[in-house]
């Protein structure tokens, strides 16, 4: 079997590759990062360092890498040939690797029938979906049909903190014990792709909010709290006490719009929210603030991790969520110089204020009941 991989970064081998060759596949990823590819090539494995209450290094072994900029040929061919296609690249990445992927199922069309199946390993709502329409607006009508036929894009949610790396080795990767890889089963051809270790679901849905509104909700409100705070680590963060009672408060406020939607269990919903929250504090991991903070455009949109359980709440229990209005607040007062999504932020809220940016990046016009905590929180930051 063989899967071809796009992004040999943090969770590309810290989680989807090592999984995949655990499962028995042939891995090859698909970088631009030459040192990564080229040392990927030279030594065909590397290591994992799942950093736990003990620490456990594991080897990744019979992986191959190729350039999608320099060997774009090869690529092709290897797309060609495969049973999987994975990508974790970044949500803002899908539309640049569209059309290599195009091109491997064109070719792959005429050399054999067997199903491929396709998932996008992001942290966003429908991300096989959205990189589906974008290889599909490289193929032609007839080789749309084609891929219905034979190519099934699976949609998933991903989960791992994979924070930068710091080890001397530029391959071995650090990663915390805790992982989950929801695959929804929707759109498979004939019978699953084997992932040890990978949960098959009927419905994703469930699982993608569980995750994103937990998870990526409370990270994103230590990383921007933290930020305002100065501190540099989530670790950091999360040990100041008002802090992490503010994490607490959004995560008990996009639980209860979960709970509520989906008829979970409280009791359960609550020990994952505990769970989470001791991952987030995990001393054998150092996370940069930066990195959780990253793309602040992206993570204020609609359907994400702050916007979407707010909104929620407030339809569904008539009144606004304040710890995750905070968060919004603190995410709009992400200025981080190097992140160019906070310089675009930042140079928007100076143009059209905060109530400009909401409506542009939230699709929350002037009069929503959210909007006006918002600015309260936002103001009392300043002080
Ligand atoms: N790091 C984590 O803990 C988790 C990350 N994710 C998701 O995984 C995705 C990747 O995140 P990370 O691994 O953290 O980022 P990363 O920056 O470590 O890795 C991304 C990789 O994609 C490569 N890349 C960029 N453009 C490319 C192109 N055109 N073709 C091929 N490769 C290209 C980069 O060189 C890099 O190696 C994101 O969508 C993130 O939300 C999901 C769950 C956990
Ligand atoms: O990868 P994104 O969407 O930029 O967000 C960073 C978040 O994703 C993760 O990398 C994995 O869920 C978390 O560590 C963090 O909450």
């Amino acid at each position: 079997m063989r899967a071809v991989h796009f992004g040999a970064g943090n969770i590309g081998r810290g989680f989807i590759g090592s999984l995949l060759a655990a499962s028995g596949y042939d891995v090859v990823f698909v970088d631009v990062n030459e040192q990564i590819v080229r040392l990927l090539k030279e030594r065909g494995e590397y290591r994992v360092i799942v950093a736990g209450e003990h620490r456990e290094e594991q080897w990744v072994r019979g992986v191959s890498a190729l350039n999608s900029q320099t060997e774009r040929e090869q690529v092709v061919a290897a797309i060609a040939d495969a049973d999987l296609v994975t990508t974790a690249v970044g949500p803002h990445i899908l539309p640049a690797i569209a059309p290599v992927i195009a091109a491997g199922l064109e070719q792959r069309f005429v050399v054999q029938e067997k199903p491929l199946h396709v998932i996008a390993c992001e942290n966003m709502i429908g991300g096989t979906e959205a990189l589906k329409q974008h290889v599909l607006a490289h193929l032609s009508a007839a080789e749309q049909q084609l891929a219905d036929q034979s190519v099934g894009f699976l949609n998933c949610a991903v989960d791992r903190i994979v924070p930068n790396q710091t080890n001397d080795d530029p391959l071995a990767v650090t990663v915390e014990p805790f992982f989950e890889w929801a695959i929804e089963t929707r759109n498979v051809i004939g019978a699953v792709p084997p992932i040890q270790g990978a949960q098959f679901v009927a419905d994703l849905g469930p699982y993608i909010e569980r995750k994103l509104f937990t998870v990526n909700t409370g990270h994103a409100l230590a990383a921007y709290l933290g930020y305002q705070k100065q501190y540099s680590t989530v670790q950091e963060a999360m040990k100041d006490a008002g802090i992490r009672a503010d994490v607490e408060q959004a995560l008990s406020e996009s639980g209860a719009v979960l709970v509520n939607k989906h008829g979970w269990d409280a009791k359960e919903h609550r020990a994952y929210i505990d769970t989470t929250i001791g991952r987030f504090m995990n001393p054998a991991l150092s996370d940069d603030i930066i990195r959780v903070a990253r793309s602040p455009i992206r993570k204020l949109g609609p359907n994400d991790r702050l916007v979407a359980p707010a909104v929620q709440y407030c339809t569904l229990f008539s009144s606004v969520p304040a710890g995750l209005a905070k968060g919004i607040a603190a995410l709009l007062r992400f200025d981080h110089p190097e992140d160019s999504e906070a310089v675009a932020l930042q140079q928007t809220i100076e143009q059209h204020g905060i109530e400009g940016a909401l409506r542009q990046y939230a699709g929350l016009e002037r009069d929503h009941p959210l909007v006006a905590v918002v600015r309260e929180e936002y103001e009392r930051m300043e002080k």
